[in-house]
């Protein structure tokens, strides 16, 4: 048998980054608005086959950390390497590296479904485009929505092809704030056991979640983000955020 056969029969789209090494380290990160830090100073790594959740109460300031982590948002204090470099969503090693599903608006109304993920396989050089799209509209159920536009479209099938144009593309990392919102049970579920896969097979995966379930399928480690940080493990994470309190035993 040939050695070259891959019997992982895991997705091919994001390329193996060689183990242990960091994907995303933050250090002593300060997030927040005009100068002014929304929540406590957060440092960690992030490696490919980890999954990180932020996990914390409304207004705690998750978004605001994975927005300045992806350079979104520039750091009150402290600094941010991606694969060893400075962040700059700019350069094409970033974006060819870097998947982010953020806003709900993040798309074009004009393009049908299909339309808008054949732009984001062309500007990612993704080979094999037909099938590629074909398999995540299939993944997401769209594919008899493929030829509608996103205005006419439920809220979750909007989110649906949000997150099929983040599959779509290669990624080494993937930042996900809120996936499971507007998503039903069924797809909830689909969607966990997909990333804790890619994560078993080298995606590294940043994710905002307030759903104890899906943490618990899908993050390997967690941080409760307040005014001071807490780390936890998913199972601990899990348990304060189902109780609203990070010191819950
Ligand atoms: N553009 C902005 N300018 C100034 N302050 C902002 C801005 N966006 C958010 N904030 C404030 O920053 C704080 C943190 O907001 P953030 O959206 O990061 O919280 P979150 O933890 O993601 O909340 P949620 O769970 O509700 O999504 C909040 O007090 C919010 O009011």
């Amino acid at each position: 048998m040939s050695k070259a056969t891959n019997h992982s029969g895991a997705n091919q789209h994001h390329r193996p980054i060689p183990a242990r090494k960091d994907v995303v380290r933050a250090e002593k990160l300060q997030a927040g608005y005009a100068g002014k830090a929304v929540c406590g100073v957060v440092s960690f790594s992030l490696h490919s086959s980890q999954s990180l959740a932020l996990v914390g109460p409304n207004g705690a300031g998750k978004s605001t950390v994975v927005k300045t982590v992806v350079g979104q948002l520039e750091a009150v204090s402290g600094t941010t390497l991606i694969n060893g470099n400075e962040v700059d969503d700019r350069t094409l090693d970033f974006r060819r590296e870097v998947a982010v599903v953020f806003d709900d608006d993040a798309f074009f109304p004009a393009l049908t479904v299909e339309e808008h993920l054949a732009i984001v396989c062309a500007g990612h050089g993704v080979d094999e485009v037909e099938d590629v799209i074909s398999a995540e509209l299939e993944f997401f159920g769209l594919s008899a929505l493929a030829k509608s536009r996103p205005y006419n479209l439920s809220s979750g099938q909007r989110r649906r092809m949000l997150l099929a144009a983040a599959f779509v593309r290669p990624r080494s990392l993937l930042v996900l704030d809120e996936p499971e919102q507007r998503l039903d049970t069924s797809m909830r579920h689909k969607l966990a056991a997909r990333l804790r896969a890619e994560v078993d097979s080298g995606l590294a995966l940043l994710v905002v979640t307030h759903d104890p379930e899906f943490l618990i399928t899908v993050a390997t480690k967690a941080l409760f983000i307040a005014d001071t940080i807490h780390a936890m493990t998913p199972g601990r994470a899990a348990e304060a955020i189902a109780s609203e309190n990070p010191h819950a035993d």
